[in-house]
């Protein structure tokens, strides 16, 4: 009877302690929701920067994301109010910054005042751990050291053997596709799409007499995000996901299952969870519990992975031999090794690194180079010119590290692959919050709604400032007024590190600063690999209309035909000289 009493009792007071903690949980978010929407507001200097008005409940999320609306929404904007204005985040309580003015964006990009916003950096926390991409301050500087070595030319260079291995992969399974003739779900959805929809094409004069016999729509992007991830589990941790040979292999299906849950971006229910972590614990839907089956897969196979190699290195270590393995993960673990005792990574850290670069290099390379084949196939001059250069490339070369020389000495391959990264940027636009009130320099005075001019824009702790990455690309200033023509001319007498074409190979792509992307030349290398591998041995032409859908990433879809996914299918055939 005593025991039962006392069961109750402490019964009760579980439920008064929890009743008291949702009731602090409650009224702290009230209290934050008071201060966003009357207290803070009448204060915030951005209130007085020009830009789009709306209602007060209104976004202008479509207007500054949707790559569909966008390139006009910018130019718009720059007409009406100036490089640098404000627009509504969740409505005219979240005055947020948005400038195409590069001394803005040097200024917030360089800053330690900026970073990444912690609801960006808890939904990357949660999938991909304690990598480079979710953190910030001492931390994010000291995992970029100890990065950086797996990262150099050479470094690159000395995993190019994966890349060009993949790619020769490809290129027999596109080619056994042509010559039995196998047909995909697009050949059903494209043949019930009217003929009048298919995308404008520069005429080939000479397209007749090259005509192919056979012809089949492949889903460039499909397969080739496949390459792409298979290479960066063999050039990051020397796993081999198969991805090209089916889509059966567990981590490779866990690693997908999580991105494509990442990918659809945070409902109603996930920014809840950002606020209210427990919601996730009480509550796991089926998102959360596919997500958490992943991460256990990822572990245990990633755990045995890094001791494995950890073992193999510390070996060759003993040995005092050179490190033989090149793979990203064997040079994270010596870089790690010889770093202070109290900076290193621990194991768990090792494996969030490399979940990180599958994340942020596999799907963002591969629609780089999907893009490269969808604007060559729209212009079949262009695809020839490339053609013939790459004719000219020494294929003898003694080895692929020479093949890595010689691509990168060819000035058209090079100009088609910038125009490709500049024209559909991966990734749209990225956003900072000030982590205190900051004065921004800017490189032409703005007028105040108050008709004062300022040099400066005044900033207030907790803003969001938003860095148009595809703005910055298309700008009309910077690129001319034939901007949003793909055309790899232009880059004949753009320089190298021109202050006036920013970024990494002169492109905002990768943005710059100390969180610019780490793996540019990774990429860049990729994507040439993949074009000089496939180009001399296959024919591009459009199939049907593509269009771009901006998530975690900018990807292709097929107009009219959103809920197949993201996809960009081409006609293909064997190329004959
Ligand atoms: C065409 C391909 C790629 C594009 C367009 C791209 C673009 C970007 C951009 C724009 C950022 C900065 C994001 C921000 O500041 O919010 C970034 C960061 C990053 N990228 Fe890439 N990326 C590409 C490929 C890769 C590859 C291949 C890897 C690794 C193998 C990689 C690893 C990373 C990492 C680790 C970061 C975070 C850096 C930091 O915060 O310090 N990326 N990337």
């Amino acid at each position: 009877m005593d025991v039962l009493a006392v069961f109750i009792k402490a019964l009760a007071l579980g439920a008064k302690a929890f009743g008291v903690y949702v009731l602090v949980q409650v009224l702290r978010g009230l209290w934050w929701l008071v201060n966003l929407l009357f207290i803070k507001p009448p204060s915030d200097p951005l209130r007085f920067l020009p830009g789009p008005d709306a209602h007060k409940m209104q976004n202008h999320f479509r207007e500054v994301m949707d790559p569909e609306r966008t390139p006009t929404t910018h130019e718009e904007w720059v007409k009406q109010y100036g490089k640098t204005f404000r627009y509504h985040g969740f409505g005219s309580y979240d005055l947020r910054l948005m400038s195409l003015d590069l001394r803005v964006v040097s200024h917030v990009l360089n800053s330690t005042v900026y970073e990444k916003p912690w609801q960006t950096r808890s939904l990357l926390t949660r999938l991909l751990g304690q990598g480079v991409f979710a953190m910030e301050g001492e931390k994010h500087r000291i995992q970029r050291k100890i990065i950086g070595p797996a990262f150099t030319s050479q470094a690159i260079k000395d995993i190019s053997p994966i890349m060009f291995q993949k790619a020769e992969e490809l290129k027999d399974i596109w080619c056994t596709i042509i010559s039995e003739g196998l047909k995909s779900k697009w050949d059903t959805i494209i043949a019930s799409i009217p003929r009048g929809a298919l995308p404008e094409t520069k005429s080939d004069p000479d397209m007749d007499e090259k005509s192919p016999k056979e012809e089949v729509i492949i889903d460039v992007a499909h397969w080739i995000s496949r390459a792409t991830f298979d290479i960066i589990g063999l050039a990051g941790f020397d796993y081999d996901f198969y991805a090209l040979k089916d889509e059966t292999e567990e981590v490779y299906l866990a690693y997908r299952s999580m991105f494509c849950s990442a990918d659809k971006g945070p409902g109603f229910k996930r920014i809840a969870e950002l606020f209210f972590p427990i919601i996730e614990k009480l509550w796991p839907d089926d998102g959360i519990k596919q997500v958490n089956a992943s991460l256990k897969t990822i572990r245990r196979r990633g755990d045995e992975v890094v001791s494995s190699k950890k073992q193999a290195v510390m070996a060759e270590i003993r040995s005092s031999k050179d490190i033989q393995d090149k793979d990203i993960l064997s040079l994270l673990i010596k870089a790690n090794l010889s770093e202070n005792q109290a900076q290193r990574l621990s194991d768990a850290e090792l494996l969030d690194q490399l979940s990180t670069f599958l994340f942020a290099g596999s799907d963002t390379t591969a629609v780089s180079i999907a893009w490269v084949f969808h604007y060559l196939a729209l212009d079949p001059e262009i695809q020839d010119r490339l053609r013939n250069e790459l004719a000219t490339y020494n294929s003898n070369a003694i080895s692929e590290i020479d093949s890595v020389t010689a691509l990168d000495a060819l000035p058209f391959l090079d100009a088609v692959v910038r125009e490709a990264l500049r024209l559909a940027p991966p990734v749209h636009g990225t956003i900072r919050v000030a982590m205190k009130d900051d004065l921004i320099p800017l490189s032409q005075p703005v007028v105040l709604r108050t008709n004062e001019i300022v040099n400066e824009v005044r900033i207030r702790k907790g803003s969001y400032i938003h860095i148009p990455i595809e703005g910055l690309n298309y700008s009309k200033d910077i690129w001319g007024e034939d901007a949003l023509v793909f055309d790899p001319d232009r880059w004949t007498t753009i320089t190298a590190n021109a202050p006036s074409h920013p970024g990494f190979a002169n492109v905002m792509s990768f943005t710059f600063g100390p969180h610019a992307c780490v793996g540019w030349r990774f990429s860049v290398l990729e994507m040439k690999v993949f074009i000089a591998s496939l180009l001399p041995h296959f024919a591009f032409a459009p199939a049907v209309e593509i269009k771009k859908y901006n998530a975690i990433i900018t990807r292709p879809y097929v107009e009219n035909n959103f809920e197949h996914g993201p996809a960009l299918p081409l006609k293909v055939s064997r190329y004959t000289a």
